[in-house]
């Protein structure tokens, strides 16, 4: 990808992980309400996605949008939701195509699939149930937030079809830096590396796709999302697994 690339919620903790991963690899414009804390190498617009006429002028010249700004808290009320998540990707989406932009990654979520949990709990957590998601199910919302990120999704699957935009809807499990998440099954689960978060959004700028929907966890032992999908699609690689971590308290502060 020669052209810019627009990352939105860029100060935000996904938007942090591709950044630190892939800052030099591509000619960043960055976009998000908050401005940023400290110094940036790159372009910076401070904006809000739901104010159109910015968004007009923050996707002008840019092939590709990675857009992960939102509210991202499950428990996020309705009204924010609708405002940020849904109003906020469709003015994104909106803007992408009438600027020709040929990309789109989508930071979607598993509380989009949140209720498949619901009647296999705890035994999906666990390595030896091979129960797997894999894009191709329909949604099933655990919450208000996860019918948010569903409809993020069928926005997509609109300007896809109607507009011809590449997109592709990442259902991110669980980020978290440098360890997974602790005393949490779930989250060892669906847990996503800060470089295999990277290594993935790069995947979605480089390869060729229509309109996909692939899990983002690294290669956990425990799973119920199947990355295969993300493997073949774009070439995911992931290097790391929940398992494979010490449990090292001393490395558990981040
Ligand atoms: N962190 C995680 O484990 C997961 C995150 N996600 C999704 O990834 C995306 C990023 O999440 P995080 O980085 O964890 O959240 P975050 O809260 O750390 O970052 C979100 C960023 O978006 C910005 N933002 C929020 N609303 C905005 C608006 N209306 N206009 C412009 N900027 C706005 C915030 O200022 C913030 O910098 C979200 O869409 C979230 O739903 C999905 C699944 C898991
Ligand atoms: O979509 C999201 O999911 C992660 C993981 O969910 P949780 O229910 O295990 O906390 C969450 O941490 C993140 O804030 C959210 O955006």
């Amino acid at each position: 990808m020669d052209d810019p690339v627009l990352l939105t919620g860029a100060s935000g903790r996904v938007g942090q992980a591709i950044l630190d991963g892939l800052g030099d690899d591509y000619d960043w414009r960055l976009l998000d309400r908050e401005p940023p804390t400290g110094d940036t190498d790159h372009e910076f617009v401070v904006a809000d996605v739901t104010d159109e006429a910015a968004l007009r002028d923050a996707v002008d010249g840019v092939g590709a949008v990675v857009h992960l700004a939102g509210d991202p808290r499950p428990e996020a009320p309705w009204e924010s939701v609708l405002r940020n998540n849904i109003d906020g990707t469709r003015n994104v989406l909106e803007a992408a195509v009438d600027a020709g932009v040929e990309k789109f990654a989508f930071a979607s979520s598993n509380h989009a699939v949140g209720h498949y949990e619901t009647e296999r709990k705890p035994g999906l957590y666990r390595s030896d149930d091979d129960f797997r998601l894999d894009g191709t199910e329909l949604p099933r919302p655990g919450n208000l937030y996860g019918v948010s990120k569903a409809t993020g999704e069928t926005l997509g699957r609109y300007y896809h079809d109607e507009h011809d935009l590449s997109f592709v809807a990442v259902r991110i499990g669980n980020l978290t830096n440098g360890h997974p998440p602790i005393d949490y099954e779930r989250g060892q689960a669906m847990w996503l590396s800060h470089r295999d978060c990277a290594h993935l959004f790069d995947c979605c700028l480089s390869a060729d796709y229509g309109y996909e929907i692939v899990y983002g966890i690294s290669d956990n032992d425990r799973k119920y999302y199947s990355i295969d999908r993300a493997k073949e699609v774009l070439g995911y690689d992931p290097e790391d697994n929940s398992a494979e971590w010490d449990g090292d308290e001393k490395d558990a502060d981040a």
